[in-house]
């Protein structure tokens, strides 16, 4: 077993237990059809299946139709080069593929299980493959030592019709070139002057030296290196694809090489590169130590000896993690959207310059969650992606796709490439389809002037920017100039290129007719002209509600630093309530979108009250393109148990008896009720035509505790509350909130009507 390293957070007794509980191994599979009745298994199974069989019988190409082929791919290994851990045989090698396998999953909804194939001959290898090949939509093969693993591909590449993909040489080779290119972007060297030397000559090294000559580094830059050291131009044991990067060179040993160079790659094992050798480097080396589980140099010893250097390694608990699930996962997405024959080398490099890319932009709080809170900024701590990015799912794949159909190797093009991206989203953010309708209304609609009242929050200026940017309408900071533009610098943002407006309440011309105004509104109501002047000069909610009150501003975003009653007071002493204040979420789980109220304002509300909640809810759903369903929940049913807050729900809808409503209403139900059809065959008169997709909560502690809960649980994802009611448009987010939750809440804000969201 490796020895563990000082970083590692984990015993080899807990490993082992990760890998035996609750069930052995890490992957199962699902169905996707229903299997319940007799009719559903005369389908799936005898007769029905005989129906695509003789379809796929006519047309092999039918299997991506009626078979999960299309997004199916093996992960196939003999275990001859396992990790760095050499030659283990192949059942060895099942707890990698399947890691790969559920990484497959996990990062690209791609499904996946692995092959291990018992030979280390390639010659049968290459036959077993072949004969059961086309069970798939692609093939990832791993860890098979080179230099079989060339002839292994290239003959797989040239018998099947789907993409034959080796993972340590061609998605080692993307990622590190991603990461190549960054680096050298920081540290101001070009790619076509950097001296390069690869510890390594195997499958990972030759590719990634390979890749990084096709974007740029010359070939007489570089070096490379095995266990012999230097393979230069007339080496004996030197393979044919060794030789084809074997250059002309004085140097024998990777030490010699690694004098004065500007980068050394680690492909090769633990302890490979010494600390002497770093130091030798020329200035701000760039070191990708990559040998799994452990790198060639630590980066605790990098930096004993080098504080200028760049230093990645393969692992997760460090900083910079190059590895090739960066690049396998969004490859195979790409590939399998547009059912490639093959991944070519021009995919590749489309995908290396879309990770590195990626790396530019700035980065979502979602990311830096997913690092406890660590703060991510293009840098030389940042230069390729973390795993956990959820923009990786829908910004690569589209690039590979892209360039699939360009180079004609996709089978099937992608016609709507706008809606491929937000089917990409969907299958790993279930609210990304109904944030991108009502991005595309607020977009169409007249520009919305949105007041962003704590505008020095470096959150807040994000969100702002990422608002202008999506143009969804034209932010307004409200803040001190100076430190807005401090912290939008910091977050590496330009505001002189984008021109985000700013105001500062302190200097503003407009506080006197401000607090002319408020001071009018609010004179009998126990305030001094003076409790109104600094209401407005010091208090940005204030003074950002004036802004909206009196037209200079549409909506407003608040709630960031304060919580959301205290943002709330403020709001509600400048702005008046149309009708009824409510708090509604969306809560978007399993294919299903439900609307639940009240989740913000009404602490315990009367029989009154739920019934007018309930009007509102449904006025608001339908602004949102949906026809309402209400459902008012409780404990009870229909009465059962008896009960006085039952009673409270019984009355509610005794009062929508008596209006005039326009949408359909039902209670008092418990939520299995509302949601199930059989459940509520048991109830003739039932007025509820369909599943219920507006919850009415009896109280504000069940709307948001279940809310909350599903949110906790995982699965489900909630938007909101959204503040539906008040004279204008404003919207409170949560203490704290991320730039993503303030971008969503400035959306809603701008939004008027003009979606049609499915059910
Ligand atoms: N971070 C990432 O994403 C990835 C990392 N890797 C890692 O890269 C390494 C190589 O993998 P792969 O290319 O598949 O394996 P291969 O067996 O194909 O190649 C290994 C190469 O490393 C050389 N080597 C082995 N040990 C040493 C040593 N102590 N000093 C110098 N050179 C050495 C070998 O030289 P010789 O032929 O003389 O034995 C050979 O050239 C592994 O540690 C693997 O985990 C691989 C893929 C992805
Ligand atoms: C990451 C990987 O594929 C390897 O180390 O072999
Ligand atoms: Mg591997």
């Amino acid at each position: 077993m490796p020895e563990l390293t000082d970083k590692q957070t984990f015993s080899d007794d807990d490993a082992l237990e990760f890998h035996s509980d609750p069930i052995p191994g890490k992957i199962s599979m699902a169905p996707t059809k229903p299997m319940a009745t007799q009719r559903d298994l005369s389908l799936a199974y005898s007769p029905g299946v005989a129906v695509p069989v003789l379809a796929i019988a006519a047309d092999a190409d039918k299997a991506y139709d009626y078979t999960a082929k299309g997004n199916l791919v093996a992960v196939i290994s003999n275990g001859t080069a396992i990790l760095g851990l050499g030659n283990l045989g192949h059942m060895a090698s099942k707890p990698v593929m399947e890691g790969k396998s559920v990484l497959f999953k996990r990062f690209a909804d791609v499904d996946s299980f692995d092959v291990e194939v018992k030979t280390t001959d390639p010659d049968e290898f290459v036959t077993v493959v072949k004969n059961i090949g086309d069970t798939w939509g692609g093939i990832n093969l791993e860890d098979i030592k080179s230099p079989e693993c060339f002839e292994i591909e290239a003959q797989l590449q040239d018998l099947l019709d789907i993409p034959v993909f080796h993972d340590d040489q061609h998605g080692t080779a993307i990622i590190s070139t991603a990461g190549l290119i960054n680096a050298c972007h920081i540290v101001g060297k070009k790619l076509e002057d950097v001296k390069v030397v690869l510890s390594g000559a195997g499958a990972a090294g030759l590719s990634s030296i390979a890749l990084m000559k096709a974007a740029g580094v010359k070939a007489e830059n570089t070096v490379i290196c095995d266990r012999q050291g230097v393979i230069y131009k007339g080496r004996d044991n030197v393979s044919q694809w060794q030789a084809a990067h074997a250059t002309d060179t004085p140097h024998r040993t990777l030490a010699e090489a690694m004098v004065g160079a500007d980068v050394v790659l680690g492909l090769s094992a633990k302890g490979a590169i010494t600390k002497e050798m770093v130091a030798s480097m020329a200035p701000n080396p760039i070191i990708f130590a990559m040998a799994n589980p452990d790198p060639e140099i630590t980066p605790e010893d990098v930096k004993s000896v080098r504080s200028d250097a760049i230093m990645a390694t393969g692992r997760s608990d460090y900083v910079n993690q190059i590895n090739n699930v960066l690049a396998f996962p969004y490859l195979f997405r790409g590939a399998l959207d547009v059912r490639a024959r093959q991944i070519n080398h021009e995919m590749k490099i489309a995908c290396a310059h879309a990770l590195a890319a990626l790396a530019r932009e700035d980065v979502p709080d979602e990311v830096a969650a997913a690092y406890r809170g660590r703060k991510l900024k293009f840098g030389p701590e940042y230069i390729i992606p973390t795993p956990f990015d959820p923009r990786l799912i829908w910004y690569i794949p589209p690039f590979i796709a892209q360039t699939a159909m360009d180079t004609g190797v996709a089978r099937k093009p992608i016609e709507d490439m706008d809606a491929y991206r937000i089917s990409l989203r969907q299958r790993v953010d279930p609210s990304a389809a109904l944030m991108q309708k009502i991005q595309a209304s607020v977009r169409s609609g007249p520009k919305q002037r949105v007041v962003f009242a704590e505008g020095e929050e470096q959150s807040v200026i994000r969100a702002a920017w990422a608002f202008k940017q999506a143009e969804l309408g034209t932010p307004i900071l409200v803040g001190r100039e100076e430190l807005i533009r401090q912290n939008a610098a910091e977050a590496g943002l330009s505001f002189d290129e984008l021109g985000i407006e700013i105001m500062n309440a302190r200097i503003s011309e407009r506080n006197t007719d401000y607090v002319d105004w408020l001071y009018a509104r609010l004179q009998r109501r126990g305030y001094l002209r003076r409790d109104v002047q600094r209401m407005i000069n010091q208090d940005r909610n204030y003074f950002a509600a004036a802004m909206v009150a009196r037209g200079e501003a549409d909506c407003m975003v608040t709630g960031v630093t304060r919580n959301f009653n205290m943002a709330l007071k403020e709001v509600r002493r400048v702005l008046d309530v149309k009708d009824r204040m409510i708090g509604l979420s969306i809560l978007l789980a399993k294919g299903r979108t439900l609307f639940v109220a009240d989740t913000s304002i009404h602490e315990l509300p009367d029989a009154a009250e739920l019934a007018e909640i309930a009007v509102k809810a449904a006025a608001t759903v339908k602004t949102l393109g949906r026809k309402p369903r209400v459902a008012f929940l409780s404990y009870s049913t229909f009465g059962d148990p008896p009960g006085n807050r039952g009673e409270k729900v019984r009355e509610a809808i005794r009062i929508l008896d008596g209006m005039d409503v326009d949408f359909e209403y039902e209670g008092e139900m418990p939520p299995a009720l509302a949601l199930n059809s059989e459940a509520r065959a048991n109830y003739p008169f039932m007025r509820l035509t369909g599943d219920a997709n507006v919850l009415v909560m009896p109280a504000i502690h069940s709307a948001a505790i279940s809310t909350r809960l599903v949110q906790a649980l995982g699965g489900a994802t909630v938007i909101g509350p959204l503040l539906v009611g008040l004279e204008k448009s404003v919207q409170i987010v949560p203490l704290g909130a991320s730039v993503g939750e303030i971008m969503t809440a400035a959306t809603f804000a701008a939004y008027a009507e003009g979606v049609e969201i499915e059910d």
